[in-house]
């Protein structure tokens, strides 16, 4: 969830008297005091890339935890990141989202947004979405109202306690509603859904916002087979729309959905290929895949 749509959420939520919703992200936005609007604008992809990372460092107290990291996202591409822990996968998504500033490094959103001069919530209103690993939905609300609310928070609908959403807007829903196996559940209180659905709903409010990019972290990790095969045909089906980098650690996931693998290790890109050359990659199976 993005940090504005959280405080908006959290202002409505005031309306339910002080119940708040389980699954604050670290990102710790609620609170935050995101008021500029940022007109989204038109993510130049002319050269093939819809994201560009180039020679990218990063040191906390002097450990390199990004270290030299160069990769490129084409428009529409599903990218997998797969490595060990401690590879970086989560400091990449927070230099991308703006979250963690890198000390060295070129990062782009198409070929003319330059990510490095813009704050977390300006990234997300340009078209960048992101999904924690653990599921922030607003459970008292409705999967309905929970949408509806990802939709109030989109930049180019001014944010309202009050919105109603119009016939175009009430289709839209629907359609999420429907790519996120949703549709029969609408009614229902997001608490009341299981892990994965809630995944979904958190997906589905994303989507509901349009973004260009999605970083999803880990997004089946505590999901049942069949949860884990719906998400699986539920990126295939976003994939062309939109661009997706998926980190995750299960293998059989990323194999029903990869096209182009990376493989992160101390803080750089150690192999890229299919999950076949990647697999079949001696260092991949070192620090990796041998474990
Ligand atoms: N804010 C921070 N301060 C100090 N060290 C950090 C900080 N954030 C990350 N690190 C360190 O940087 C390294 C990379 O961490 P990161 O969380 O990006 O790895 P990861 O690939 O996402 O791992 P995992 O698969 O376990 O989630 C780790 O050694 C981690 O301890």
């Amino acid at each position: 969830m993005t940090p504005d749509l959280m405080q908006a959420g959290a202002e409505r939520m005031q309306k339910f008297a002080g119940l708040l919703p389980s699954g604050n992200t670290a990102s710790g936005g609620r609170r935050a005091g995101y008021s500029r609007p940022v007109v989204a604008g038109e993510v130049d992809v002319t050269h093939g890339r819809i994201l560009y990372l180039e020679d990218v460092h990063v040191a906390f107290d002097g450990f390199k935890a990004i270290n030299g990291l160069s990769l490129d996202i084409a428009p529409g591409e599903l990218r997998c990141i797969i490595g060990p822990n401690g590879a970086g996968k989560t400091t990449m998504m927070d230099i991308i989202t703006g979250k963690t500033r890198p000390d060295k490094g070129t990062v782009y959103f198409g070929s003319t947004i330059d990510l490095l001069r813009h704050r977390e919530a300006e990234i997300a209103a340009l078209g960048i979405g992101r999904k924690f690993q653990k599921p922030t939905v607003f459970e008292q609300l409705s999967v309905y109202e929970n949408l509806e609310l990802a939709l109030a928070t989109n930049k180019r609908v001014w944010p309202s306690m009050h919105f109603q959403p119009n016939g175009e807007q009430r289709d839209r829903l629907a359609e999420v509603l429907t790519t996120i196996h949703l549709a029969e559940h609408v009614a229902r209180r997001a608490g009341e859904l299981s892990h994965g659905q809630k995944q979904w709903l958190e997906i589905g409010m994303l989507l509901m916002q349009d973004p260009k990019l999605l970083l999803l972290d880990e997004p089946v990790a505590g999901m049942t087979d069949e949860e884990t095969e719906r998400t699986a045909q539920l990126f295939l089906s976003l994939k062309g729309h939109h661009s997706l980098m998926v980190v995750e650690h299960d293998m059989a996931f990323i194999r029903t959905i990869a096209e182009k693998v990376t493989v992160l290790c101390d803080g750089a890109v150690l192999a890229e290929g299919t999950l076949d050359e990647v697999q079949a990659d001696e260092r991949v199976i070192e620090v990796y895949l041998g474990r």
